[in-house]
């Protein structure tokens, strides 16, 4: 695209001056050359030269846009969930965007794994967005390339150890009690004629924010039960505002994003000030850690400790780390949990048949001296089976991309270095080749038949890639299905929640980085 920009905008410079100079065919001849090739990328490379020419590829694309509209319209999932199932294909296919720029989506678990695992570091994050993630959501692990990223991720693995991890399930029980007291206020306060709706997403992302900041930090920013703190509400302006650059980076529209950041050009100019101002706090926190550390090194166990003892990253890192922890870490498990409410409020026998499980087998949840274990959360079947149903329909991260960094293949096709491709965990999670007929219908069931509590009776890995695989993975997927679990156990154990007036939501799709259902997803929580 940038490209195509460069050959247009020289070709009309050129023919300014044609039209002006003294040497006019020179002139025009510096407008054909790249004019010529600007055509030739957009009309001819694609159908003649491109070795993707012959791969299958979704009907009806229309120029300019081509595939690019489909995409454009729904969040980054549902189109590529829809050409899985529709366009016959050996593996991969192409999708046109913009001006016929080529993507490719990898539709197999050998293509997913040759890129995931066997090739991670020949294909690279893009750098619009990349751009924009290390700018709002700290310059860390999400971002680093190669050796760096190698490095950076042993010195953190530490911290989502299992041993960990376990030690975690009472602070995550603790924060589900207090989320389930304060939405229980919430509904009763203004109303007479029974409880008023809750917007779901919004009581999941403070209660995950709290969770991430005692587990990241070691400090509770209390957002549960106070939504005007100064860190909830910047988490809140970054997420509810999609920077422009996210999607075009699919479609193929390219635009100067570091020149329209620091000149804090709409619609960005929010960006800076919201990150200066999570950078100063997080400042603040590294140094009373470095405190803190001095005195007892072995009783500080929170990520952002296990960073500092790591001696892998100053100070400065560990702040860009840490924004990276507390973004990635609360608004992902946030949209799980809320489409967990949107799927129990459309199937009210599954929510009775958990809620019986949880009722019989756990301490009630009002009960403040009570506590849960890892096993005990870890035992109930239908529980966890409700949870990676849930992670597997509607994955909350649903396409991500990369870049061949260099010329290459995947599964015997020549790939040639920039070209793009497009991994969707959306699409992969809901295969019928890959999950039977039913891929496509939400039932937790699949998770209870004998032998299939880990796979869901999938014959292959790669069939569920919420969480990605390989050195690229998600590192906090045992910590956000723990919290998962937890956070879900606490508000079912407690409420019933069903639609307003009866009313079933759509499947309405809002966010960027991840998807969850729109209007903050407004239920009623009924105590029980
Ligand atoms: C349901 C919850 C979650 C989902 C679905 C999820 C999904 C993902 C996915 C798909 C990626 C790969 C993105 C890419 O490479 O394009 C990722 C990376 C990452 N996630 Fe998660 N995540 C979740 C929760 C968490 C939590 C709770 C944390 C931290 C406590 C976390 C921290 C990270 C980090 C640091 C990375 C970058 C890893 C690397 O590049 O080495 N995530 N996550």
């Amino acid at each position: 695209m940038a490209n195509f920009l460069y050959l247009t905008a020289f070709s009309i410079a050129a023919a300014y001056i044609a039209a002006r100079s003294a040497f006019p065919y020179a002139a025009l001849i510096g407008f054909l050359i790249p004019f010529s090739y600007a055509i030739f990328l957009v009309f001819v490379y694609p159908f003649y030269f491109s070795p993707f020419r012959h791969l299958p590829e979704p009907k009806g694309a229309k120029f300019p846009w081509a595939h690019a509209s489909e995409i454009l319209e729904n969040r980054n999932g549902p189109a590529y969930r829809k050409w899985m199932t529709t366009v016959p294909n050996g593996g991969m296919m192409r999708l046109r965007v913009l001006f016929n720029q080529e993507r490719l989506l990898l539709t197999s678990p050998e293509a997913m794994k040759e890129v995931l695992v066997q090739k991670t570091y020949e294909f690279h994050k893009p750098s619009q967005p990349t751009f924009l993630f290390r700018q709002l959501l700290g310059n860390g692990i999400l971002v680093a390339e190669g050796a760096e990223h190698k490095e950076q991720r042993k010195a953190l693995l530490p911290a989502f150890s299992f041993r960990h991890i376990k030690e975690l399930y009472p602070l995550f029980w603790n924060k589900a009690r207090e989320s389930t007291e304060e939405i229980a206020k919430a509904s009763k306060s203004s109303s007479e004629s029974g409880p008023e709706p809750q917007k779901a997403y919004e009581w999941a992302s403070r209660t995950t924010l709290d969770i991430i900041g005692q587990s990241g930090l070691g400090y509770d920013f209390n957002a549960t039960s106070n939504p005007d703190g100064k860190i909830v509400q910047n988490y809140r302006l970054i997420f509810d505002n999609e920077p422009p650059n996210f999607r075009w980076t699919f479609v193929g529209i390219w635009a100067p994003l570091e020149l329209m950041w620091y000149l804090r050009l709409p619609p960005l100019s929010y960006g800076k000030t919201i990150a200066d101002s999570i950078r100063s706090f997080l400042t603040k926190r590294v140094q009373e850690k470095r405190g803190l550390l001095e005195k007892d090194a072995a009783s500080q166990i929170d990520i952002m400790s296990i960073a500092m003892k790591s001696g892998q990253f100053s100070d400065a890192e560990v702040v860009d780390q840490m924004m990276t922890f507390l973004a990635a870490g609360h608004e992902t498990t946030a949209s799980a949990l809320t489409w967990a409410i949107y799927q129990l409020c459309n199937f009210p026998k599954i929510q009775d048949r958990l809620r019986e499980e949880l009722r019989s087998s756990l301490p009630s949840i009002k009960d403040h001296n009570s506590t849960i274990t890892a096993q005990q959360i870890e035992s109930l079947p239908y529980l966890n089976a409700v949870c990676n149903e849930i992670l597997r329909f509607i994955p909350s991260v649903p396409t991500t991309v990369r870049d061949a960094l260099v010329d290459t293949t995947i599964q015997g096709q020549f790939i040639p270095k920039g070209t793009r491709i497009f991994l969707s965990p959306w699409a992969m999670n809901t295969s019928p080749t890959l999950w039977g007929p039913d891929a496509q219908e939400f039932n937790p069931d699949r998770w209870m038949a004998d032998g299939t509590a880990n796979s869901g009776g999938s014959k292959n890995n790669f069939a569920f890639l919420t969480f990605l695989h390989g050195p690229r993975s998600c590192i906090g997927k045992d910590f956000a299905k723990a919290e998962f679990l937890c956070l879900l156990a606490a508000w079912i154990a407690r409420f019933r929640v069903r639609w307003p007036e009866g009313e079933r939501l759509d499947m309405d799709l809002h966010g960027w980085v991840t998807v969850r259902p729109g209007h903050k997803l407004p239920v009623l929580f009924e105590e029980v």
